[in-house]
């Protein structure tokens, strides 16, 4: 295992399909994000983006390249390996939150330390934990239907966080929240980088949404076309006049 924190991505190449229908998703991606940053990933439709988030996650296997997270290469263990690093290790907050709708937001936060052998007990107080920090804990018992977007959101929140994730992945986490609700969820983004020290990535198609991160990555045709430093602190652009 390599001693390297965070999450780094070195020539990573995906191609979905193939013979004719093959799709050169991603061209040779290099991508370091040091533990506490917050990158975010911008650029047209198509350009690779969710492909690249995918794979990072070990949701999907690149076809050429390294991926590593906290120094476990993704792309030489085993398809059951790559299972426990993702539940141990990686938090995914979605669009549309991938919610259970039968199960409480407790029993939704404690579900990958269950999956990965937790003890129910323990789980479920890990999850509780997590909860109350993004600040629902009052809703441990709710389900997923009798929540807003945002408490939904924040319990995904919670799923993604809960344990000792150091990479959280994050694909256009606000799409289905109004603004204000939306700059919270990524306002507890940033938070979860800078106090816990996790790497984060996060999609988007939304430059004020961007601007909550420390760089921004431009994909286009599946290479980086450019990166940014920060923009403008984030609480500048929400006070200014509309
Ligand atoms: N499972 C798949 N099978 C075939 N082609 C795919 C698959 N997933 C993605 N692609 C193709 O790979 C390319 C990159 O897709 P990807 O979803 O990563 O882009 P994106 O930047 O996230 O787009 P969007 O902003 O629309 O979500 C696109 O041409 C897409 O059609």
């Amino acid at each position: 295992m390599e001693n390297e924190q965070g999450l780094v991505v070195r020539d990573l190449t995906r191609i979905h399909g193939d013979g004719a229908q093959a799709v050169q998703a991603l061209r040779g991606v290099q991508l370091t994000v040091r533990p506490g940053e917050l990158v975010a990933v911008m650029g047209p439709s198509g350009s690779g983006k969710s492909t690249l988030l995918t794979c990072a996650g070990g949701l999907d296997r690149p076809t050429s390249g390294q991926v590593l997270v906290d120094g476990n290469d993704l792309t030489t263990l085993s398809a059951t390996a790559v299972a426990a690093v993702r539940r141990r290790l990686i938090g995914y907050v979605f669009q549309d939150f991938n919610l259970i709708p039968a199960l409480t937001a407790a029993e939704n936060v404690a579900l990958p330390l269950e999956l990965d052998g937790v003890r129910t007990r323990v789980a479920r107080k890990q999850a509780r934990a997590a909860l109350a920090e993004v600040d629902i804990d009052d809703l441990t018992d709710r389900f997923p239907d009798d929540m807003s977007g945002g408490q939904r959101q924040r319990v995904a929140i919670a799923r993604a966080i809960v344990g000792e994730r150091r990479l959280l992945l994050a694909d256009e986490p606000t799409g289905a929240l109004d603004s204000t609700t939306g700059e919270a969820v990524l306002q507890l983004l940033r938070d979860r980088c800078d106090q816990h020290g996790i790497a984060g990535v996060l999609v988007t198609h939304d430059a004020r949404h961007a601007a909550w991160a420390d760089r921004i990555i431009y994909l286009r045709d599946g290479r980086i076309d450019g990166q940014t430093d920060a923009l403008p602190d984030a609480d500048v652009l929400l006070e200014a006049p509309q």
